[in-house]
């Protein structure tokens, strides 16, 4: 069996682990799919992408009420997804075969690695070949999550796609129905319909992106629901498949109902990938939700295993598993003097149409923890750029402490949303107190960060 100074399993945030300072360390990489992982082949960076192109899609749609006539003459979807993949796909097998050949220190294993005793992995390469066992006195397990697919009664036999295949379809359907209200049937849902596509969206609860604010999951909703078809409070019963057609039963409020689409898109939450790793054979500490467990070092319970990422994190967020890759390699390289890891202010953004961005404690959980809390709201419609924009929906919550000025949470919905929150994820991570953030600096005018400012001065604060 080879020993190495180091393995890690996953090549998402994992890869990104090693720099020159392990030049000297033997490392072996292990991978069971395509080099890279999710946020680069299947996640943020391909979604983004198709987002841009839905926006600019959806944009001649909203052109007439600015005196702009324009149409959308047509999407070519094969031309999309083919310029997004072409781009991608090089850089994950460039990243590949940079392991593979050009890292001498970097032993590239391809296959499923999982516990065989405490430092000792046993690799399944999955063609039928034989098992390698390597083993480590540093373990990185970085194996990020999948989609979870619930049990619905014939959908398997019917046909879905989740977010790893739906970007690839060859053709656009006429139809799609996707299950679920969260990130990734928000940021579908806008990408197919701008398309063309006719969406249905199904969710068990009774608002889309039930985690944001209460008022910005209400207006998401009220939006969401002036474009698409939204099912609230449906649980889907079966599904069967006729003609290229799925129908899918669903159970709500008036009984029995039925939705038809020519794909569905399962957008239902994702699962770490900890029962690949066989944690029962090396005592490996899991969390009830199945997630590895780890202390604030990203240490998980066995002695030299790390663990970082979606596989062992709450956030499932790209930014929080490259802050945690960059807390592990400074522990792995210096042992003696630990780093914890920083979970305080993690702030989101839901790449719809509109955007949605968040940072702390929604008014709710301010609420319900007894924090004692004013908030203010600025809307977009009364911001220059806003008018510039004719922008009726959008706007910028606070959640501040009125006796200190502490920021305690910042939520916003509307165009940009996801770079305008950036001052604010800076106030609050370093403490800037509200009542100096607007009157301290200039902010651009008309530049929409006027909305921020805005928003923070109409903050009732002592
Ligand atoms: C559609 C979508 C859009 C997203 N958009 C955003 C966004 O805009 N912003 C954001 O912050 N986050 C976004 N995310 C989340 C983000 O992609 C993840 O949080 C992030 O990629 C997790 O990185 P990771 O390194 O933990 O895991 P991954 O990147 O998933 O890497 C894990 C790797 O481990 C491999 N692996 C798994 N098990 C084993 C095993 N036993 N042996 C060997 N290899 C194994 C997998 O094949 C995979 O390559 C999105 C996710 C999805 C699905
Ligand atoms: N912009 C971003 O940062 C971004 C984009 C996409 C995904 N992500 C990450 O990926 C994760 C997964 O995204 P997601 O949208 O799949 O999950 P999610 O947790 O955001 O939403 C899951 C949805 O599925 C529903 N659901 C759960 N179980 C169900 C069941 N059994 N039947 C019916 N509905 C069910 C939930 O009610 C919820 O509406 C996100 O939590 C996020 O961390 C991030």
């Amino acid at each position: 069996m080879r020993t190495f100074d180091l393995i890690i399993v996953g090549s998402g945030s994992g890869n990104s682990l090693l720099d020159e300072r392990f030049a000297d360390w033997d490392v072996a990489i292990v991978e069971r799919g395509v080099f890279g992982g999710t946020c680069l082949n299947v996640g943020c960076i391909p979604t983004k992408m198709f987002v841009h192109t839905a926006d600019l899609a959806a944009a001649p749609a909203d052109s007439a009420r600015f005196g702009v006539d324009a149409t959308l003459r047509g999407v070519r979807w094969r031309d999309v997804r083919d310029r997004i993949f072409d781009r991608i796909d090089p850089i994950a097998a460039g990243g590949r075969q940079y392991r593979a050949e050009g890292s001498p220190n970097v032993t590239l294993h391809q296959g499923t690695a999982a516990f065989a005793g405490e430092r000792v992995l046993r690799v399944d390469p999955g063609d039928g070949g034989p098992s390698t066992l390597i083993q480590a006195d540093q373990i990185v397990l970085a194996t990020g999550s999948r989609p979870f697919v619930p049990a619905v009664p014939g959908l398997a036999e019917a046909g879905f796609h989740t977010s790893d295949t739906v970007m690839r379809l060859d053709e656009l359907p006429a139809r799609m129905v996707i299950l679920g209200g969260g990130f990734v049937a928000a940021e579908f849902a806008h990408v197919f319909s701008s398309f063309g596509v006719e969406v249905t969206v199904v969710n068990r609860g009774d608002a889309l992106l039930r985690a944001e604010d209460g008022d910005v999951s209400r207006r998401f909703t009220e939006l969401a629901s002036q474009r698409w078809d939204v099912r609230l409070g449906r649980t889907a019963l079966r599904a069967t498949r006729s003609g290229g057609v799925t129908s899918l039963v669903l159970w709500g409020p008036d009984g029995e109902e039925t939705v038809e689409a020519e794909e569905v898109l399962v957008a239902t939450g994702r699962v770490p990938n900890s029962d690949l790793l066989e944690p029962g054979a090396a005592g490996l500490d899991l969390t009830p939700d199945g997630r590895v467990r780890v202390d604030e070092y990203q240490r998980t319970s066995l002695p030299g295993v790390w663990a970082l990422g979606d596989l062992s994190s709450p956030f499932q967020l790209k930014h929080v598993a490259n802050h945690e890759t960059r807390v592990v390699r400074h522990n792995l390289l210096c042992p003696d003097d630990l780093m914890a890891s920083d979970h305080r202010h993690v702030p989101h953004a839901v790449f719809s149409s509109p955007q949605v961005a968040s940072v702390g404690l929604t008014e709710e959980e301010a609420r319900a923890r007894g924090v004692r809390h004013v908030t203010a709201v600025q809307d977009y419609g009364d911001v220059a750029y806003g008018w510039a924009l004719e922008d009726s929906t959008g706007f910028c919550k606070l959640v501040a402490d009125p006796e200190t000025g502490a920021l305690l949470g910042a939520h916003l919905i509307g165009p940009e949303a996801a770079t305008l929150i950036q001052p604010l994820i800076q106030a609050i991570s370093f403490g800037l107190p509200a009542t100096e953030l607007p009157r301290r600096q200039y902010w651009i005018h008309p530049a929409l960060p006027e909305l921020v400012e805005n928003a923070l001065l109409k903050l009732p604060l002592a």
